[in-house]
């Protein structure tokens, strides 16, 4: 770890616990890990059916975990793989960080500005109540904007850089939405992978 590790913002807000810590992994061991995980990870496109109308997602994704226990969302049903010496090792580190442990990561990979993520709480009941969660981001920046579900006032956007750790926690996804936008912008790949606890 670099010495701007420590460096970390929390931001105040009603109803919700957030830390970013901008400098978790340097720019060099997130370009790594970024490139090791590309290649190495089981990479799935679902199919959602929104409406009645099935879509492809908007990116590519892929479960590990150390038990053997589902994670279902948009009525998709996901399977995990047993976790990689290198997943585990970042599980680690990040439990280190966040005080917590983790059962399962959810890898999302956005190859384009033109993938994304539609506004959402990662509120399955698999979660429990006031779930940690903690974002990992690797490769191209990309915004993430998270709103109050009843304080209009409450709309928020951060630059999620390469090497930097999102911590969401107390009653966020109760009370908030969050979501990684389209962009015109040409961006490049990026991969972000969320570590929670499913028991
Ligand atoms: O890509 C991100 O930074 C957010 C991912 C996310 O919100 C999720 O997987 O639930
Ligand atoms: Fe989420």
């Amino acid at each position: 770890m670099d010495l701007f590790s420590s460096q970390k913002t929390v931001f105040n807000l009603p109803q919700a616990e957030l830390i970013y810590i901008p400098h978790f992994y340097t720019p060099q061991k997130a370009h790594d890990l970024f490139v090791s995980l590309l290649e190495n990870c089981t990479w799935q496109q679902d199919t959602i059916t929104i409406f009645g109308k099935t879509h492809l997602q908007p990116r590519l994704t892929a479960l590990y975990a150390n038990n053997t226990k589902s994670y279902s969302y948009s009525n998709i049903i996901m399977q995990p793989q047993p976790f990689t010496d290198k997943l585990l090792h970042i599980k680690t580190a990040i439990e280190n960080e966040a005080n917590t442990n983790f059962t399962t990561v959810l890898l999302n990979r956005y190859r384009h500005g033109n993938d994304s993520n539609g506004w959402h709480a990662d509120n399955e009941k698999e979660l429990g109540k006031n779930p940690i969660i903690a974002s990992l981001s690797l490769g191209a920046s990309r915004y993430f904007h998270y709103k109050h579900r009843t304080i209009k006032t409450e709309r928020h956007k951060l630059l999620l850089e390469s090497g930097s750790l999102l911590i969401m926690a107390g009653e966020m996804q109760q009370f908030w939405l969050h979501q990684i936008p389209k962009t015109k912008k040409n961006v490049g790949e990026r991969i972000n992978l969320t570590f929670r606890k499913i028991v």
